[in-house]
């Protein structure tokens, strides 16, 4: 009975694992949209599709309050993603994106939703080759309407929308284990606020140690180190996207991002996302670039404390900056701006400072996936070069 539903998709299956004669590629091929399913898909009978323009300060409402009540907790259920609305424009409206991708699902008779799922157009390389995709983020159905099977047919619907735009991948991560992962990340946590992380259960306090010695490890400098650290600025968005391109192109798997990519996705934007660039005093050229996300949680039944607020690491560009020193830079204005912690997942280069920074690993892993794209071998993380949010 597991994976009832992905043993029907063309993702990587489990018994083809060791099938090395299955080439590396889409798994099924486009078929004319003629062909593609025109209706939505069957809902039960007191549901009905809706798409959410996020645009509507109502509807980014509803769709804020669905996720803030049953969206991701931890594997305790002490916490619960709480992306802001601000964040939900942002991560739904990059260049390009479609409003019939932002799909919800409304009780008919009270038109409360119930359910949601998103894909963004996004331009991913796997190897050598550049393929248009969709990632597919915020599958979210209400705590009360679980096990209806509602998520393999909000999976089908997103995927029927995205085939009518002749898009034929997808890229998403679970929590859990699905047919197949690309690769598996291990999350790590780097305490900033570590006396409100062990308040609230986030963290404990090590072994042999006190708070004030607790407060002592986890401390920062008030300023970064790195001459010329400064915020990233609309002028800088033609040099940090070629650092970007060229350091990107190591990985196996990676996102293709042109100027308007970067200037959507890495400019600042308050309480979104915060990037920060080193400009060389001597010639004024940009070495380096590191960037992170804004993800509080909702601290689930704390008597003083409600919320958790956490810096997501997301794209990091060292070329003449040790990458140790720039993180820890990202560490100091994450705290500097009131962050109780700064989480980064392995992939990437970010194994080279998760220990020395005193990063703590998470109780958990983050798996990655392709829709309709098999991937030879599952990647080391270290070869993953796609953050998702
Ligand atoms: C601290 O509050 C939490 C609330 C809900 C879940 C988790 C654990 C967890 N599942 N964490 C991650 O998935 C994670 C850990 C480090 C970096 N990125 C992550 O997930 C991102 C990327 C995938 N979409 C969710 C945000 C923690």
């Amino acid at each position: 009975q597991r994976h009832k539903f992905w043993e029907t998709q063309p993702v990587g299956q489990f018994k083809d694992l060791n099938d090395t004669s299955l080439p590396e590629g889409p798994i099924e091929p486009p078929t004319p949209i003629s062909e593609v399913k025109q209706e939505p898909y069957n809902l039960p009978n007191l549901y009905e599709w809706v798409t959410c323009d996020i645009n509507s300060e109502d509807t980014c409402a509803e769709v804020y309050n669905l996720l803030s009540n049953n969206y991701v907790e931890d594997d305790e259920n002490m916490f619960r993603f709480n992306y802001s609305k601000e964040f939900l424009r942002w991560a739904l409206h990059p260049p390009g994106y479609y409003k019939t991708w932002h799909i919800g699902v409304r009780v008919k008779s009270s038109k409360k939703l119930v359910a949601f799922i998103t894909g963004i157009p996004a331009r991913i390389r796997v190897r050598t080759d550049v393929v248009s995709m969709a990632e597919v983020n915020f599958l979210c159905v209400h705590k009360k309407l679980r096990s209806k099977r509602l998520a393999p047919v909000m999976i089908k619907e997103v995927t029927r929308r995205v085939h009518l735009e002749n898009i034929w991948q997808a890229a998403y991560t679970a929590g859990v284990v699905l047919p197949t992962p690309i690769t598996s990340c291990q999350y790590w946590h780097r305490s900033l606020n570590p006396k409100k992380l062990i308040d609230v259960g986030f963290s404990r306090l090590g072994p042999r140690m006190t708070m004030s010695r607790t407060l002592k490890l986890f401390k920062l400098p008030d300023q970064p180190a790195t001459p010329g650290f400064r915020k990233m600025e609309l002028r800088d968005v033609p040099a940090v996207t070629r650092l970007l391109r060229a350091y990107l192109m190591q990985f196996v798997v990676a996102p293709d991002l042109d100027e308007l990519d970067v200037e959507h996705w890495v400019l600042p934007k308050d309480e979104v996302v915060d990037s920060y660039v080193v400009e060389s005093p001597e010639n004024h050229k940009i070495t380096d670039f590191c960037s992170f996300y804004t993800l509080p949680s909702s601290i689930l039944g704390h008597p003083t404390h409600s919320i958790l607020k956490a810096a997501y690491s997301y794209y990091n560009v060292s070329t003449k900056t040790p990458l140790l020193q720039l993180m820890n830079d990202a560490l100091i204005v994450a705290k500097h701006k009131g962050f109780d912690v700064f989480n980064a997942l392995d992939l990437m280069h970010n194994e080279s400072f998760l220990k020395e920074l005193k990063f703590g690993p998470g109780d958990g892993k983050l798996h990655y996936y392709l829709y309709n794209y098999r991937i030879k071998h599952i990647l080391r993380a270290s070869e993953l070069g796609l953050v998702l949010l």
